[in-house]
């Protein structure tokens, strides 16, 4: 089977050399001419552990194009991905102006029976506003061809994407009709060995799905975000509470650990998205506008503890960051927290030094000289008054606290022992954590 992917960001290079990967035809289409010209070289856009190896292997052996190209590409495909990005337009609404310029092209370009899939991220209603746009398309060259436009939102998650797609928990597809189920099920047979099913449902439902998923994680975080708050105030510690909490079944372990807030490309503008959607129809998504809040709130909370510790003196302090990416193992700097961190330290007069194990190169296109970049953890401690972690790279997990001058540490993902920390002479202030002031109460 031959298949095109439109849109080489994240989730289109996963999804094309994936399917390249379990012996599919796929070829790779973006706009953006330097990019395919890079992949044609082996040389990725992004850094995704895993992707580079089977995107190269496959482009050698031939399974896996790129093209700028989709009137070359498309012909003798039976499905063609739509996978561009889905930014928020200014009122917080997905703004579709890429996925139906796509569809508009594929209408214009196809040659033979299609199934069109959106992958991208879109709200209910898309897949009718793209079956338009293809009409309208093929009516403007007097074309009549058959085709079909199903939904399949991608649920991978970045820094583990090529694991995700590979194994993926469920595979989520919407459809209007027998014929497209069946194209489906098979170009996604290879990725059910596992037993994980494939989940056939309507079109609306399967877009749906995809927000409500990305709704529900960014509600656990949040509610946990808020009971970190006020476990500080009345002194428990969080990371016990969230045990306790995670060994009940029905709540379960994964996505309840405080941070930062949530970034990405994903959680933030879903969130609004569907907030926004839910204003269409005269419905407020309460529980969603407070998780949205929380997380706002909570991308301060880290210069708050910085600031109260120094008195609010931090002109002549400097701050060392651990990290920069939104999460480990990703360059992605897309609503990334510690920018906000950045942005509220310089305003307060400190000077600050970063390192980050992958993502100083995309983080540079934001932050410019207004920050020193460094080579490794230690050197960004060098000469440092505090050490703020904010991004839980495994590199950064077991520091030579010897070697660290600064003897107090804000750590925004509550990787470390307070105890070992304190041993070492240092103050530690966790996330949701027994805070320094209150040691000292219970102590005494
Ligand atoms: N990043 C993720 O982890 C993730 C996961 C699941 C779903 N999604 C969703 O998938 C979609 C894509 O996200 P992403 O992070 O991969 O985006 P991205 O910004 O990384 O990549 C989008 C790509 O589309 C290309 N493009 C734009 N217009 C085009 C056109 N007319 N023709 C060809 N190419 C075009 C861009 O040049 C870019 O390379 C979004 O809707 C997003 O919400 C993302
Ligand atoms: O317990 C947790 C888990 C995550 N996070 C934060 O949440 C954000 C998002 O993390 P994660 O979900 O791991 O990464 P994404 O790549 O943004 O993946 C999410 O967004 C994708 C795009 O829609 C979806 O496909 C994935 O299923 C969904 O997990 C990051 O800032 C994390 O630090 C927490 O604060 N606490």
């Amino acid at each position: 089977m031959k298949v095109v992917v439109v849109g080489t960001g994240y989730v289109g290079l996963v999804t094309g050399a994936c399917l390249a990967e379990v012996g599919t035809e796929v070829v790779c289409v973006d706009v953006d001419a330097a990019k395919i010209g890079r992949l044609e070289q082996g040389i990725l856009p992004i850094y995704e552990p895993g992707l580079e190896e089977i995107v190269v292997r496959n482009h050698r052996n031939g399974r896996l194009k790129f093209s700028t190209s989709l009137e070359f590409s498309i012909p003798g495909a039976s499905v063609a991905f739509i996978a561009v990005g889905t930014p928020p337009g200014e009122d917080g609404s997905a703004d579709l102006r890429y996925v139906l310029q796509v569809a508009k092209e594929i209408g214009t370009h196809m040659t033979g029976p299609l199934v069109i899939v959106t992958k991208s991220t879109v709200p209910v209603g898309t897949a009718v506003k793209v079956n338009r746009a293809v009409k309208e398309a093929l009516q403007a060259r007097g074309a009549q061809l058959d085709y079909d436009v199903a939904s399949n939102p991608e649920f991978l998650k970045e820094g583990a994407a090529v694991a995700d797609f590979m194994k993926p928990d469920r595979i989520v597809v919407g459809v209007n009709n027998e014929r497209a189920a069946k194209v489906l099920e098979s170009l996604y047979a290879p990725f059910l060995l596992n037993g994980h099913p494939i989940l056939f449902m309507d079109v609306a439902s399967a877009e749906m799905t995809k927000y409500a998923a990305n709704a529900m994680l960014a509600t656990k975080i949040s509610f946990m975000n808020d009971i970190a708050g006020l476990c500080e105030l009345v002194g428990a510690d969080v990371n016990k509470v969230r045990k306790g909490i995670g060994s009940d079944p029905r709540i379960g372990h994964r996505f309840i650990y405080p941070g930062i807030g949530y970034g990405g490309s994903c959680f933030p503008k879903d969130v609004k998205a569907l907030i926004r959607t839910g204003l269409e129809y005269d419905r407020r998504l309460r529980i969603l506008e407070a998780v949205e809040a929380v997380n706002d709130d909570q991308k301060k909370v880290m210069f708050d503890k910085i600031f109260r510790h120094f008195d609010g003196q931090l002109k002549n302090k400097t701050i060392a960051l651990w990290g920069l990416s939104f999460k480990p193992n990703t360059d992605d700097m897309r609503e990334a927290p510690s920018l906000v961190l950045v942005d509220s330290l310089l305003e307060a007069g400190a000077s600050v030094r970063v390192f980050d194990p992958v993502a100083m190169v995309e983080a540079r296109k934001t932050l410019g000289d207004h920050v020193i970049w460094c080579s490794d953890l230690y050197h960004a401690a060098e000469g440092a008054d505090a050490v703020a972690l904010v991004t839980e790279w495994n590199e950064f997990r077991l520091p030579d606290w010897q070697r660290i001058s600064a003897r107090v540490l804000f750590d925004g993902r509550n990787i470390y022992d307070d105890v070992q920390l304190h041993k070492n002479g240092i103050t530690y202030y966790g996330i949701g954590t027994i805070q320094p002031t209150l040691q000292k109460m219970i102590t005494i």
